[in-house]
């Protein structure tokens, strides 16, 4: 399996499990996230929702990018980017916060997934940067609509996604991505961060989601994340994007 799933006191927790390709996400991870969005959504009991990937090397290294270069073109490489952006639009509007546990390096969709999230805690020795413009394409799951609701500094988000380069979570903390580092063992520090969490009533973190969800819902942010889909499947069928997977995948 390429995943896990676990349900515990309230916590609802999926890992991506692919520690030897850095957790990549592939079909079967995003099938395991629907399978699991579905669950959480059906499930009364759940207070708070975390997302993290397996091992201590990497968070998520993006899309797959060896089951994914095979799409040549828009008309190929949209399906696969508009369903993560929509997977994730309902990750981050689950009706509890959701807690995005960067234990290792993030990039790429990685970085997407994250910001997707209410809450970055990263482990000390995270690294994360939207490096898709290295690989001439831009965030293609939503990631910057994301970006651009939940950091204030519209050139910093500029800066941040343009730039393409990964950040160390002491950068990271102060463009106010990451909401914490953890320092010591990063399962130690979650365990203390949920322990805040768990110090105020349930209901009370999901009133203030529900005002988040409605300015998202008013401010059509699932729209505005398909297309940044549809934007990133044109950039992908250029010359540019190939040749540089292609010099990716050559590498290993
Ligand atoms: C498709 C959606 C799009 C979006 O909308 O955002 C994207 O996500 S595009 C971005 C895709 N991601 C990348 O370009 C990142 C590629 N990976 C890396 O830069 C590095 O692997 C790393 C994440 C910085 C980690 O470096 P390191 O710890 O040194 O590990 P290795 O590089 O040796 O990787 C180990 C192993 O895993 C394979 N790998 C890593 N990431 C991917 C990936 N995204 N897709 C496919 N395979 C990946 C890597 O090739 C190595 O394989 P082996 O050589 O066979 O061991």
């Amino acid at each position: 399996m390429a995943y896990k799933m676990n349900f515990s006191e309230g916590i609802a927790t999926f890992t991506i499990d692919r520690p030897a390709m850095r957790n990549a996400v592939n079909y079967e991870v995003m099938d395991g996230l629907e399978e699991f969005l579905e669950k959480v959504e059906k499930d009364g009991e759940i207070a708070f929702v975390v997302i993290t990937g397996s091992g201590d090397r990497a968070f998520c290294s993006g899309g797959d990018l060896s089951e994914f270069h095979g799409f040549r073109t828009m008309q190929e490489a949209y399906p696969m980017l508009s369903k993560m952006a929509g997977l994730l639009y309902r990750l981050s509007t689950l009706p509890m916060p959701v807690i995005a546990l960067v234990n290792g390096t993030a990039v790429g969709g990685g970085c997407e997934i994250a910001s997707a999230c209410d809450y970055r805690v990263l482990a000390s020795s995270a690294k994360a940067g939207f490096i898709q413009g290295t690989l001439a394409i831009t965030s293609g799951w939503g990631g910057a609509t994301q970006l651009f609701e939940k950091l204030d500094r519209h050139d910093l988000v500029l800066k941040l996604l343009s730039e393409a380069k990964i950040h160390t979570a002491q950068e990271l903390k102060e463009i106010g991505w990451a909401t914490e580092i953890l320092e010591g063992d990063a399962e130690v520090g979650l365990q203390k961060f949920m322990k805040r969490m768990k110090s105020i009533h349930p209901d009370v973190h999901k009133a203030y989601k529900k005002l988040s969800i409605a300015n998202w819902t008013h401010n059509e942010m699932r729209e505005r994340m398909i297309e940044e889909a549809r934007q990133c499947a044109q950039l992908w069928e250029s010359e540019a994007h190939h040749l540089a997977v292609a010099k990716f995948l050559n590498g290993k």
